[in-house]
């Protein structure tokens, strides 16, 4: 049986579960190297925030109770507000505007930074329709944290919202009622902006966007680099699995085809290509098994060239084998497909007939012989057979069936040869 094509099936299906574990990768190394960039993203934003918080403890912890100490102690006079020194709004904007000079000396992406409020005192802080609606659900249902990747103008960032502290005491000073806060303020930014607050609300959310693209594009290329080692050691292992399959394949085939010539060989004679006497016997089994259970006809004959050492001593052994050869192929050319031709023996063949009884075979025995005495066995060589023919009788051994076709053969022999002889008689009586 050929295994190639299970072989071909095998690496077929091997090659689909190689490239489903292949797509898998691709799709697992890009999901990993996008959470990896919005990760990273994540810390930038955070740091911003953390920066923007540390600038809005020190300038409500420190730098106001100062100005407020200076006021109440007359050092400085009650109406003074500079937004330089007291807007923590102000303040942030400008450290963060700064933050991102340096970000660019050193070849960093800017981060977008806000503080968006609904009622800012500068119009620059005025919340977009995303931070309102956001700054409502802070005040409204408590949302804590809002987070999204985005894409503005074909760019990818990391979005980030979160609330500042609600209002307290000392917010309400700036953010309450216009007429408890500093002159200077209220000159500066009129009596609206940034008053009239929420004594306990949320006034402001801080809107970071910290840039993905830059993340994005290296963790990409770690993800392609990663796919094709991916794809050269799936393909190697594939390829070697694919290489060593071939080879034991193309091995089992050369090791099944030799056996069958070696089958082949230990039941055909070298000289003649006709069957060996081992051959004869299994296909003469086979026959006479089924011409017993089927209580069909079956037939034999021996076949022995007459004086044949005469053509070896006088044209020499090679043509002897020649004559031979053209011998057993004037029998195959004359016997039914069905018809086994065989070399029993030296100069001495038997053809074994299925379906046919004694006399049908003494007929074809008749034939043959005739062909024989007339055709030219080799260059100027004639030379003729004699034949023992007998038929298979139930239950009979084969031996027994072939000793009564070699009494007959002797028969013919004895005849004076060139002869066909039939054996008709029980062995023992023709013994
Ligand atoms: N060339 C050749 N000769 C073979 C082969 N096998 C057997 N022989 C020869 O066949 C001859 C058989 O000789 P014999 O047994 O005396 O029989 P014969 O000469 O045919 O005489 P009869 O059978 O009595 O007619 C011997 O010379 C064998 O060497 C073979 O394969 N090739």
């Amino acid at each position: 049986m050929n295994a190639l094509p299970r072989y071909r099936t095998l690496l077929a299906l091997l090659l689909g579960l190689f490239g489903l574990v292949f797509a898998g990768m691709v799709v697992l190394f890009h999901q990993k190297s996008e959470e990896y960039a919005i990760g990273e993203a994540k810390k930038q934003a955070l740091n911003a925030l953390l920066v923007h918080r540390a600038i809005h403890a020190y300038v409500t912890q420190v730098q106001r109770p100062e100005i407020y100490r200076l006021k109440d102690t007359g050092r400085l006079y009650r109406e003074y507000f500079s937004p330089m020194v007291m807007s923590f709004t102000f303040i942030s904007r400008n450290v963060k505007d700064r933050l991102n000079e340096q970000r660019e000396q050193h070849g960093m992406e800017p981060i977008y930074f806000k503080l968006a409020s609904l009622n800012p005192r500068n119009p620059i802080n005025q919340a977009d329709d995303l931070e309102a609606d956001l700054l409502r659900r802070m005040n409204r249902e408590g949302l804590q944290e809002y987070q999204q990747a985005v894409e503005l103008d074909g760019r990818h960032f990391l979005y980030l919202a979160v609330p500042i502290e609600r209002s307290t005491p000392g917010c309400m000073k700036c953010h309450g009622d216009p007429r408890d806060a500093p002159a200077e303020l209220v000159a500066m930014y009129g009596d609206r902006a940034g008053f009239h607050e929420d004594p306990n609300g949320i006034r402001a959310l801080i809107s970071i966007r910290a840039p993905l693209d830059e993340t994005l594009a290296s963790a990409d290329r770690m993800a392609n680099l990663l796919t094709l080692v991916t794809f050269l050691v799936l393909s190697g292992i594939y390829g070697l699995i694919a290489f060593f399959t071939y080879r034991i394949a193309a091995q089992q085939q050369r090791i099944v085809s030799q056996n069958r010539e070696l089958a082949e060989l230990s039941v055909t004679d070298a000289l003649t290509g006709a069957s060996n006497r081992l051959g004869l016997m299994a296909r003469l089994n086979e026959l006479a098994s089924s011409a017993q259970r089927f209580k069909l006809v079956l037939s034999v004959m021996l076949l022995d060239l007459d004086h044949f050492k005469e053509v070896n001593d006088r044209h020499g052994h090679p043509a002897g084998d020649q004559v031979l050869k053209r011998f057993v192929a004037i029998l195959r050319d004359n016997v039914r497909a069905a018809d086994i031709v065989g070399r029993w023996g030296g100069e001495e063949f038997l053809i074994v007939a299925p379906h046919i009884g004694l006399d049908s075979a003494a007929q074809l025995a008749e034939k043959l012989r005739g062909l024989i005495e007339s055709a030219d066995l080799g260059p100027g060589i004639r030379i003729t057979a004699s034949i023992g023919v007998a038929e298979y009788r139930a239950n009979e051994s084969l031996d027994d069936l072939i000793a009564r076709a070699d009494q007959a053969l002797y028969a013919a022999k004895a005849g004076g040869r060139n002869r066909v002889e039939v054996q008709r008689a029980d062995l023992n009586r023709a013994r």
